[in-house]
């Protein structure tokens, strides 16, 4: 029998955290040890989270006092607000450096200290732990993932954008400077704490565009489509914030390199994710709807030709809470740790 590792969630009382307990519970190799919170520390989980009532889980508890060391935790997810995270995961590994960890925020994605610190307004206060973070995106980095004790989990739009994309820059496919990207996003994607802009009166019946030209999202999707196309690549991203709950959808526009059609971009794409278990690429012209992955894993791409000649319009969507975060955090740690990638996380996507 599998020995179930010890895992501790930090900020198990926000939407990402309550997520990896959602999947963590039923994770065939996870024991549940450590979940914690900040305003809601000392609750039990089933009274911020009525669903898990059923379910026998450790009270939350406050970072503030945890000992590291004598929790021997195997891995820790950890879910709290960027900024926050470079403090308390410097601590912990300090204290606790066999501890492995994947970090859901965005304190540890950028490999350039002076991009975290334009991006972010302040200097990164953990730069060992920045240059040995590993960036999570699995389908592209499997290898190095393995082998790190510290994985930043890539963001929600970035992944919705990185999974189609690198794929055709690797392959010169596409004009690297010619890239647009239409993205919307659900409100679970900013975070349970509350905000006025983020009332039902205030997101029902309308959507909107934000971040226009300064998401700090564009740092990450810089450096990946940089790194994809081996040129300094810088694409046209606006996100929008639409009212439903879960569900990235970003219509990408891009235009062809020369002798290609948008058909070779579907094959590209197909051959690329043939063997993931959580990138679908659907056939020629079909396009994918957020519906079609809410509560699962999977992330799907359509692809069809526009109108103009040599371009093409590409549809990914995934669910912002699973493979946009912790879905995505817990196929990092089955990697880490040894497990099967697909462990915790098979479940279909909920439809209607
Ligand atoms: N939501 C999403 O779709 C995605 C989120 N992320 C990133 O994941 C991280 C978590 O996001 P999300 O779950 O949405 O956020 P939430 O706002 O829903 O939850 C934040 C959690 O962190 C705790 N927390 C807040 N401040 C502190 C602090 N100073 N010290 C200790 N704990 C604290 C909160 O505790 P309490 O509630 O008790 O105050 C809560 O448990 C963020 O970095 C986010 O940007 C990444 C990808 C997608
Ligand atoms: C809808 C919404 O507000 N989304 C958030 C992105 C959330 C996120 O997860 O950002 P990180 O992954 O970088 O932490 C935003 O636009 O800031």
């Amino acid at each position: 029998m599998v020995k179930k590792a010890r895992i501790g969630i930090l900020g198990a009382s926000g939407y990402t955290g309550a997520e990896l307990v959602r999947l963590g519970l039923r994770h065939p190799h996870f024991e549940l040890a450590v979940l914690t919170a900040d305003r809601k520390a000392g609750q039990a989980m089933a009274d911020v989270f009525p669903q898990f009532a059923p379910f026998d889980l450790p009270k939350l508890v406050a970072i503030e006092g945890l000992d590291w060391r004598s929790l021997a935790l195997d891995l820790v997810f950890c879910a709290l607000p960027h900024g926050t995270t470079q403090l308390v995961l410097k601590e912990l590994l300090d204290t606790a450096p066999a501890t492995r960890v994947v970090d859901l925020s965005a304190d540890f994605r950028l490999d350039d200290p002076a991009a975290y610190e334009t991006w972010y307004g302040h200097p990164h206060q953990a730069l060992s732990l920045q240059s040995e973070a590993v960036y999570g995106l699995v389908e592209i980095y499997r290898k190095e993932i393995k082998g790190a004790r510290l994985v930043a989990n890539p963001g929600c739009y970035t992944t919705t954008c990185e999974l189609p994309l690198i794929p055709l820059l690797k392959r010169k496919a596409i004009e690297p400077d010619e890239i647009i990207i239409d993205a919307k996003s659900g409100m679970t994607g900013a975070g349970r704490s509350a905000k006025e802009a983020m009332l039902f009166s205030e997101v029902s019946e309308g959507f909107n565009a934000y971040g226009i030209a300064r998401h700090r999202h564009m740092a990450e999707l810089d450096q990946e489509f940089s790194k994809a196309a081996g040129q300094d690549v810088i694409a046209t991203f606006t996100p929008h914030l639409v009212p439903m709950n879960r569900g990235i959808l970003a219509t990408i526009y891009v235009r062809l390199r020369k002798d290609r059609t948008a058909r070779d971009l579907r094959s590209i794409l197909a051959e690329a994710y043939d063997r993931e278990p959580f990138v679908h690429v659907l056939p020629y012209g079909d396009m994918p709807q957020t519906r079609h992955v809410r509560g699962s894993n999977m992330a799907m791409i359509g692809v069809a030709e526009d109108r103009r000649e040599g371009a093409a319009i590409i549809v990914s969507v995934l669910d912002n809470l699973v493979k946009g975060a912790s879905g995505q955090a817990i196929q990092n740690a089955n990697l880490m740790l040894g497990f099967p990638e697909t462990a915790g996380l098979e479940q279909i996507a909920l439809f209607p």
